[in-house]
């Protein structure tokens, strides 16, 4: 099994391309969903960021505003990492136990959709592919503006949270450009999952080129074994 990381910016069009790949079959992880799952009230995450930002990120009925906490974390540096201790731990810990799961029912890959992935460096060593979902930077402006109801200065402000796409770029070992219509990018998501696809061949094709050279060195072997006895 190996695992295909996924990442980009901050709306760049990675919930976009998933769901395509999904609708392909493939085994999908989302960091964003487990992030919301982790700080449900009553989980460890709930309570220490209660702790440190105060009651006052809680909406009514005791779960995280969203919003509130964002508005904080995206101009504050030093307050996202907080977060980011409090949170990432039991992410990672979430995602650990899927890709198990996905493993046991026999799936041969695992895309992990992780918006932090490059930035995380860590991570990346353990995928066989990273798959950059990139947009030009004044569409993926206007995107987020547009889907979040953000001032162009709070805009700004998350996507400077983040690496800068260019550098992400250089990272990736495949780019799905997702600057177009969203049809371009059906059809670069079809290209990148035949080539997972064929990499499974190629993977099987050596395993069996392993069996191979394996049985005739046995074979060899007892040869060897039977002529000089
Ligand atoms: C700040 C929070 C409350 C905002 O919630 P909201 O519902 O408005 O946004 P959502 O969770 O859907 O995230 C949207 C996008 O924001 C960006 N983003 C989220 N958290 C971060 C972060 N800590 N640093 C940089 N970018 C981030 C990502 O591109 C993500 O895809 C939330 O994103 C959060 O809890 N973040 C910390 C956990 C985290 O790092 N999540 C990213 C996945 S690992
Ligand atoms: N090719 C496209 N053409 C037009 N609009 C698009 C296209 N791709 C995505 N969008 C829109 O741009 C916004 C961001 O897309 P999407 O939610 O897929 O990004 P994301 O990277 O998953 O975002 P996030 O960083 O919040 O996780 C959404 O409102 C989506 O409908």
């Amino acid at each position: 099994m190996f695992l295909v990381g996924l990442s980009g910016g901050i709306a760049t069009g990675k919930s976009t391309v998933v769901a395509v790949l999904r609708e392909l079959g493939c085994a999908v992880i989302d960091a964003d969903v487990i992030a919301r799952e982790v700080v449900q009230p009553h989980f460890k995450a709930h309570q220490q960021i209660v702790r440190y930002f105060g009651t006052e990120i809680l909406l009514e009925n005791g779960e995280i505003n969203r919003e509130a906490l964002g508005n904080i974390i995206f101009s504050h540096p030093e307050k996202r990492q907080l977060l980011n201790s409090i949170t990432h731990p039991e992410i990672q810990k979430e995602m650990l136990k899927q890709i198990l799961k996905y493993f046991v029912l026999g799936y041969r890959y695992v895309i992990l959709d992780i918006p932090l992935l490059f930035e995380t460096k860590r991570l990346t060593k353990f995928m066989k592919y990273t798959v950059l979902v990139y947009c030009d930077p004044p569409t993926q402006l206007s995107r987020l503006m547009k889907r979040n109801g953000l001032s162009q200065a709070e805009a700004e402000a998350r996507v400077a949270s983040q690496l800068p796409l260019e550098e992400k770029r250089k990272l990736a070992t495949h780019v799905i450009d997702n600057s177009g219509d969203r049809e371009s990018t059906r059809r670069q998501v079809l290209r990148l999952h035949a080539r997972l696809e064929d990499s499974l061949d190629f993977l099987w094709a050596r395993l069996a080129a392993g069996a191979v050279v394996a049985g005739l060195g046995g074979l060899v072997y007892l040869l060897l074994r039977h002529f000089i006895s």
